[in-house]
């Protein structure tokens, strides 16, 4: 049986926000709490590896510092001429280099491709694995087109439609993007051990 009160750690609101709203969607809906545990003193260390190894690696520790149950989430933005950097490192890139460097990156590539790679993972607690629900949504990095203020959404552009994540109200990001696609599996998982 899925604890009651699932825990989210985060930092993020914008993270938060899109979460609650794609978990409290449909005929079985998920609410959640949230928590910040982080960042300034780096209770919740961010590791190097795969997007596997950094989201293990994190849900670990905020399980740790809360003693129970909790989901975490990380999101990496892959370039393929790059063979998937800067990957989870997209955080600093971004904060450093801005939309503009981000494009600029991709000069003299054959290929803007990119895609979103949502990780949530769920624990029951310190002393058990972590279990990963990933999602991935294809695209192309464009110059920033929409509102700035949720990370890289305003130079992705996903494959088969014309408005970049910025753009698109909400409600249509929600539908389509890497993070709704991880909550699906994260939503039958928890449902499956109701
Ligand atoms: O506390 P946590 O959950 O770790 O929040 P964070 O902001 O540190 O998030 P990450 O470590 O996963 O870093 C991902 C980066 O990508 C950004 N990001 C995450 N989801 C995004 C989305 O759906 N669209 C655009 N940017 C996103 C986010 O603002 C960060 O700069
Ligand atoms: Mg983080």
């Amino acid at each position: 049986m899925a604890p009651r009160n699932l825990i989210f750690v985060t930092g993020n609101a914008n993270k938060l926000k899109e979460v609650k709203a794609i978990l409290l969607d449909g005929s079985k809906p998920i609410d959640i709490e949230s928590r910040s545990l982080d960042s300034k003193q780096c209770l919740v260390p961010e590791v190097q590896g795969t997007t596997q190894e950094v989201a293990i690696a994190k849900c670990r520790r905020a399980s740790e510092l809360l003693g129970g149950p909790c989901i975490t989430e990380d999101t990496a933005l892959c370039f393929e001429a790059m063979n998937g950097l800067p990957g989870p490192y997209i955080k600093y890139f971004l904060a450093e280099l801005g939309h503009a460097g981000l494009n600029a990156m991709l000069d003299g590539f054959p290929t803007r491709a990119a895609w979103a790679l949502c990780t949530f993972a769920y624990t029951d607690g310190p002393d058990s694995d972590p279990i990963l629900f990933e999602g991935r949504t294809d695209g192309n990095i464009v110059q920033a087109r929409g509102p700035g203020h949720f990370g890289w959404d305003a130079c992705f552009e996903p494959t088969g439609s014309s408005l970049t994540y910025a753009e698109m109200p909400a409600e249509q990001k929600n539908k389509l993007s890497h993070r709704y696609k991880a909550l699906e599996k994260l939503r039958e998982y928890l449902h499956s051990r109701d």
